[in-house]
C-alpha cells in the first residue's frame, strides 16, 4: 500500500479515550441504540459523519480573527462571494447556516405542490425539504447505483433515459429542477462523470430544466473524474469543478463537508431574477443576504476553506485515506460497497448479517456492534435512514441497507483507520451473535437521528 503522509503537520490536539468494553455495552443500551443519542466524549473513534467534523487549518482560524461582524456588508460576506465565484464560477451567492437553509430556500423558491423533483438518488434532508415544499422526488439514478455489488466507477450518473421519460410524460413545466448531486451520499459516496453530466445538461436544456447542484462534496467528484474518466487526467482538480459548475443552473452548498468549515453554506444562482428573491427570502429563514445565519468569521474561514478544498495534495491525501480503509477491509472480505466512495467507506450490512431481515433494522444493529466492539461510531443508511412513505405510511425498502463509516477531513491518521479496520475485521468474525432491533420510538421527522431501539 502506497503510505502517503498526511500532507500537513499536526499543530494541536484533542485527547481521545477509548472505554472498557462494559461501559461502551451500558452506554449504548442507555442510548436506546442509537448512536447519534451518545455523547462525543463516549465515542473513541467517530464516524458519524464528515459533515462539519473537519480540522481547519492554520490560515482559517487565523480568518477567525478577520471577522467582520457589521450586520450588513461584512467584509467576509464578499470575501465568501468572490471565492464563489473564483473557485465555482457561479454569479451570485446568498449565505446560509449550512446546507438545508439553502435546500430550505431554492425548495420554497421553485417547487409548486405537485412537481416533480428528479435527482440521482435522494439525501435525507434535500428530499424533505422538496417534499416540504409539496415536491415529488424522482430518482434518476442509473441502476447500479442501486446495487452494492456492481463496480461501475461513475455510479452517481444520471440515467439519460429516466429522465427523458419524466420529462415527457409529466411535461418539463411540472418539473421544478433536476437535484444533481455531486458524489452521490446515499449510493456510497459515489461520483458522476463529467461525460453524464455534459449529456443531462444538453436534454435539460432542450427542454428547459434547470439543474440544481448539491455540490457538498464536488472536490471529490471531481477528484475522481480527474483519476478515472478517460481525458481528465492532465487537469487539476480546481479546473474540473470549474467545469462541473458551469454545466448547472446553481448550486445549494454544506461547507461542512469539502469546504472544510464546522458551520457554513450558501445558495448560489446565475439568474438574477432568482438572486433577488433568494436575497429576500433569506431574511426571512437565516437572517441579512450577507451574513445568512453565519457569522462574519465562519464566512470567512469558509472563504479560505474553498481554496483549501481543491488543492492537488489534500485532495488526493483525502481519497486516498478512505481507499486505504476500504480496500482493507475488501482484502478482508468484508461486505463493502464497491466502488469504495470518496468520504467514506459503506459496510454492506444486509450481506454482513444475512440472518437479520430488513424490518429489524440489521444496518442499525451493526452500527451497535461497532460501537460495543470497538467505541466507533459509524451511522445507518438503510431502510431506517429512507423513512415512511409518504402514501401508504410503510417503511420505503431500499436496496442498499449499509452503514456509513463516514472519515472526517484532516481528523484521524492511517493509524487510527488501522483500529478501526481491526474492529469490523472482530465484528466480522462474531456476527452470527449480532441481534436485530425494534423501533420502540419514532420521531416524525428523519427518524435515524432520534429513533430508540430494543434488541430483539
Ligand atoms: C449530499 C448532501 C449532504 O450529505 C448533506 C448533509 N449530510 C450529512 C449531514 C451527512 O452526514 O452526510 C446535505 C445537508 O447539508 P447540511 O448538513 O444541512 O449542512 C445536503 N446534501
Amino acid at each position: 500500500k502506497s503510505h502517503r503522509a498526511e500532507p500537513y503537520k499536526i499543530k494541536m490536539v484533542e485527547p481521545i479515550k477509548k472505554l472498557t468494553r462494559s461501559e461502551r455495552e451500558r452506554l449504548i443500551a442507555a442510548a436506546g441504540y442509537n448512536a447519534f443519542q451518545l455523547k462525543a466524549e463516549e465515542v473513541y473513534i467517530d464516524l458519524l459523519t464528515d459533515s462539519g467534523t473537519g480540522a481547519m487549518s492554520d490560515r482559517q482560524w487565523a480568518g477567525l480573527m478577520m471577522g467582520d461582524e457589521s450586520y450588513s456588508g461584512s467584509r467576509n460576506f464578499y470575501n465568501l462571494e468572490a471565492a464563489v465565484q473564483q473557485y465555482y464560477g457561479y454569479r451570485f451567492v446568498v449565505p446560509t447556516h449550512q446546507g438545508r437553509g439553502a435546500e430550505h430556500l431554492i425548495s420554497r423558491m421553485l417547487i409548486r405542490p405537485g412537481m416533480y423533483v428528479p435527482g440521482n438518488m435522494y439525501f435525507a434532508s434535500t428530499r424533505l425539504h422538496q417534499e416540504l415544499a409539496g415536491g415529488i422526488f424522482k430518482d434518476v439514478i442509473v441502476d447500479e447505483a442501486h446495487d452494492p455489488y456492481s463496480t461501475h466507477p461513475f455510479k452517481g450518473d444520471v440515467d439519460l433515459l429516466k429522465l427523458e421519460k419524466l420529462i415527457l410524460e409529466t411535461g418539463a413545466g411540472n418539473i421544478a429542477y433536476l437535484s444533481l448531486a455531486t458524489t452521490v451520499n446515499m449510493a456510497g459516496g459515489q461520483p458522476i462523470s463529467l461525460g453524464n453530466l455534459q449529456q443531462v445538461r444538453q436534454l435539460t436544456l432542450q427542454h428547459g430544466v434547470r439543474i440544481i447542484h448539491d455540490m457538498a462534496r464536488v472536490a471529490e467528484n471531481a477528484y475522481m473524474i480527474q483519476q478515472h474518466e478517460p481525458g481528465h487526467q492532465h487537469k487539476t482538480v480546481a479546473a474540473i469543478v470549474k467545469e462541473i459548475c458551469a454545466l448547472t443552473d446553481g448550486a445549494v452548498m454544506s461547507g461542512k463537508k469539502d469546504a472544510l468549515v464546522n458551520i457554513g453554506g450558501f445558495l448560489a444562482l446565475n439568474d438574477q431574477g432568482l438572486y433577488e428573491e433568494a436575497k429576500n427570502l433569506v431574511i426571512v429563514y437565516e437572517g441579512m443576504h450577507t451574513y445568512g445565519g453565519m457569522a462574519g468569521r465562519d464566512m470567512e474561514a469558509m472563504a479560505i476553506g474553498i481554496a483549501e478544498s481543491v488543492e492537488e495534495e489534500h485532495i488526493a491525501y483525502r481519497v486516498h485515506q478512505v481507499h486505504y480503509l476500504g480496500d482493507q477491509l475488501k482484502d478482508a472480505g468484508i461486505p463493502v460497497v464497491n466502488p469504495i466512495g470518496t468520504h467514506g467507506v459503506y459496510l454492506n450490512a444486509a450481506a454482513f448479517l444475512p440472518h437479520i431481515p430488513q424490518v429489524q433494522f440489521p444496518a442499525q444493529a451493526l452500527t451497535v456492534a461497532l460501537y460495543q466492539e470497538g467505541g466507533i461510531r459509524s451511522v445507518e443508511r438503510g431502510i431506517l435512514s429512507a423513512g415512511r412513505n409518504k402514501e401508504t405510511g410503510d417503511h420505503h425498502y431500499p436496496k442498499l441497507e449499509l452503514v456509513r463509516l463516514a472519515i472526517p477531513r484532516r481528523v484521524y491518521t492511517l493509524a487510527h483507520l488501522d483500529m478501526v479496520a481491526e474492529a469490523i475485521m472482530a465484528t466480522f468474525k462474531n456476527k452470527d451473535n449480532i441481534r436485530g432491533l425494534e423501533m420502540v420510538f419514532e420521531p416524525k421527522y428523519m427518524r435515524f437521528f432520534q429513533a430508540r431501539f430494543q434488541q430483539v
